[in-house]
Order: structure tokens, then sequence, then C-alpha cells
């Protein structure tokens, strides 16, 4: 009988992993916060042990070629629990993954803009929401310095953003207005913030962290605040137990998106489309035919200016995987196809813009 019980014991502590969150990635050490910290299945001295592990990655791990990424759930294996330490034996099924920043299991995007100071560029704040839904992600979109417009102005900008598909929380970090909500919306979620650079984002995340929030220990605290480098992803750790990440890459977003799927990441061209078809199934909304997406809605120029940028990049990225092809996509009836450019020398005088590019590019290579 008291065998039986022992085994038992035994049986709850090896199904039962000590399964964490990896908070911070630095060289080779992982931050990971764990799920139930001080639970008495897998720590002994409960009431002193810590919630956060330094962590390395096991050397099986590395030669799977696994890799661990920040937002990763992993299973630790052989917890100090004196030392604080321990190893990443496994990295379970991620639910999501991005890749610039890289950072897993995100699920939502928060989009910060500012109101006013600096003004809300509509073209600038259509480009993020299209980065932002290309990730397939739920987005929380944002609008701080509500106290610098007046009530009219605001019910203009709610009315104009609900026209393109957004619901947007309106707040004001200074005087602490609407910040509640966002907390709530970021509760138990791995959210990425993004926006422009003078938003109030950097404000907003001290206002949703108090200085006591930060629970991941003090050591990993300045490992959490201290460093800024663009590749170094952090995660700040919310009271409501929600993970934040600070993202440096995120703010100059390239578009990085295919003409064909553009109008997809438009709440306006989906519903559209959700309703009629194109006559051309490729049909990349500009002059075709019989086209149900092309029409008098605010951001079908929007769409149109990304479009181009969206073909550009293409035309790039063609042109560098085969630098001989002198390749330019046409788009004729609602066909794309790529048609031969004319020799830039011989046939076609440079414009201006074109000389200054390849100067530019001259430069960039002569530093690099
Ligand atoms: N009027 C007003 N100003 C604000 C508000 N929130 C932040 N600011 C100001 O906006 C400026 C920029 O704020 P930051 O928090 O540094 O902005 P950020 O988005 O982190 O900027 P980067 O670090 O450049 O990405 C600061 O001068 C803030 O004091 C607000 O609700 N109202
Ligand atoms: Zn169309």
């Amino acid at each position: 009988m008291n065998d039986l019980h022992n085994s038992e014991i035994q049986l709850i502590e090896d199904t039962s992993p000590l399964v964490g969150t990896v908070v911070a990635v630095q060289a080779n050490y992982y931050w990971v916060r764990l799920d139930a910290p001080g639970s008495e299945l897998t720590t002994p001295s409960a009431p002193s042990a810590p919630s956060a592990l330094l962590c390395t990655r096991r050397a099986r791990l590395k030669k799977l070629g696994q890799q661990v990424m920040v937002g990763d759930r992993v299973v630790i294996e052989e917890p100090d629990w004196a030392g604080g330490r321990g190893a990443i034996g496994e990295v379970l099924p991620r639910q999501s993954q991005l890749d610039r920043p890289a950072i897993a299991n995100a699920q939502q995007i928060l989009l910060v803009f500012a109101l006013a100071e600096p003004d809300l560029d509509p073209y600038q704040l259509s480009k993020f929401l299209v980065k932002a839904e290309s990730t397939g992600l739920e987005i929380c979109l944002c609008l701080n310095k509500s106290d610098l417009l007046s009530t009219q102005q605001i019910h203009n900008w709610r009315d104009r953003l609900n026209h393109w598909g957004y619901q947007p929380l309106f707040i004001s970090v200074h005087q602490g207005v609407g910040v509640d909500r966002v907390s709530q919306r970021l509760q138990a979620k791995i959210t990425v913030i993004a926006g422009p650079s003078g938003v109030g984002k950097s404000s907003l995340i001290n206002m949703l962290i108090p200085e006591a929030g930060l629970r991941v220990g003090e050591v990993s605290g300045k490992l959490l605040r201290g460093r800024h480098t663009t590749r170094h992803v952090e995660l700040f750790e919310l009271p409501t137990r929600g993970l934040l990440a600070d993202t440096p890459g995120f703010n100059q977003p390239d578009l990085d998106c295919t003409p064909e799927e553009l109008a997809s990441y438009f709440p306006e061209a989906k519903q559209r489309l959700a309703v009629a078809s194109c006559q051309f199934s490729d049909c990349l909304h500009r002059d075709e035919p019989n086209c149900v997406v092309r029409g008098d809605w605010e951001r079908y120029q929007h769409y149109l200016g990304l479009l181009e940028e969206a073909i550009a990049d293409r035309e790039q990225l063609a042109r560098q995987a085969n630098p001989e092809s002198n390749v330019k996509l046409k788009t004729k009836r609602g066909k794309s196809q790529y048609e031969p450019k004319l020799e830039t020398k011989k046939y076609r005088r440079q414009s201006r813009r074109t000389q200054q590019q390849s100067l530019q590019e001259l430069y960039r290579e002569a530093e690099e």
C-alpha cells in the first residue's frame, strides 16, 4: 500500500515537467520565467524558489539545430534552485513565429501611434497596419496623446478608422486615460509593441509596468531593461502575467509582402472580396476590368501606393537573385508577368533619380 503510494508520487513527478517561457536571450543564456513558481511538486524549497531560472541549452538541442527564441515555451531539466540555474531540454511546438524581431508565440501586436506630436500620418499608419496584418496576429491599435486633441477631433478619427475596419483605443499616457483598457488587452498574452518613434511607447510601457511589476528577478531585471541593441528582443513582464515585447526592429517596417497578397491586408478590400469576385483571379486591383476592389474607399489610394512599393521590392529581389536578367513586372489585363527591361545605358537616358540611387548604392558598398 505504502509502496503503491510512493510510486504514484513518483509518477506525478515524472509526468509534470518543469515548463516556462523564455523572456530574454543573451549569447548562450536564456532567462526562463517559470509557469508555476513555488509549486510543491517541483520546488522543494518553495518559499524562496526563484520565479525565473538562468538556463543553458542542452547539447542535444544544439545538435538538432533547435533554435531557442524569446517567447518559446520550454521544458527545464535539472533545476538548481539554490543557484537559480537550469538547462533547456525541450522546446514545445510554437503557436506563431515572427522572424524580425525573432519572437515565438506572440498572439497580438499593440500598434501605438500618436494623434499629434508627431501628427498622425495616415499613409504611415496604413503601412504599419499592413505590416501588422501580414503577421496574421491580432492587432490592438492604440492612439496616444489624446490630451492634445479636442473631443470633436478624436470623434472624427474614431469615425475615420472605423471605416478602415479598426476600433482604436484612444489613450493619453500623460493623463493616465485608457491605460487600464490597454492593460486588460495584454492580460496573459504575449504582445509585440510597435509604432514609430516619439509616439509614447516607452512612456506607455513604464505605465504598464510599475517598478515592482518586473518580477523576473534583480539580475534579469537589469538584463531586460539595460540593453538596447537592435538585435536584442526584450520581454517585459506585466502585472497581469502578460509579456510585452519591445522591438526596436519594428519601428521602420519594410513592407515585405507580395503584390498579390497586399489586398488581403486591407479590411476594406477583404470585405469587398468576401461578397464579390474580380474577373481575374490574380487581379491586382489597379486598372483591370471588372475589379470589385477598386473604388472610392478612403484607403484605396494607400493600397495603390503600397502596391507600387511591393512591386518595386519584388523587382529588386528578382534583380538580386539574377543580376543578368533585367526584368520588370508588368501587369496586363490582370496577368502579372516579367518583361525584359530596356538596357539602361544603351536605350534610355538615366533619370536623375536612378543616377542618385546608384550613387547611394556605391557609397553603401564602399562603407560595407
Ligand atoms: N502630450 C502627450 N505627450 C506624451 C504622451 N505620452 C508620451 N508623451 C511624450 O511624447 C514623447 C515621446 O515619448 P516616448 O515614450 O519616448 O516615445 P517612444 O514611442 O518610446 O519613442 P522612441 O523611443 O523614439 O521609439 C515624450 O516627450 C513624452 O513625454 C501623452 O499621452 N500626451
Ligand atoms: Zn480586382
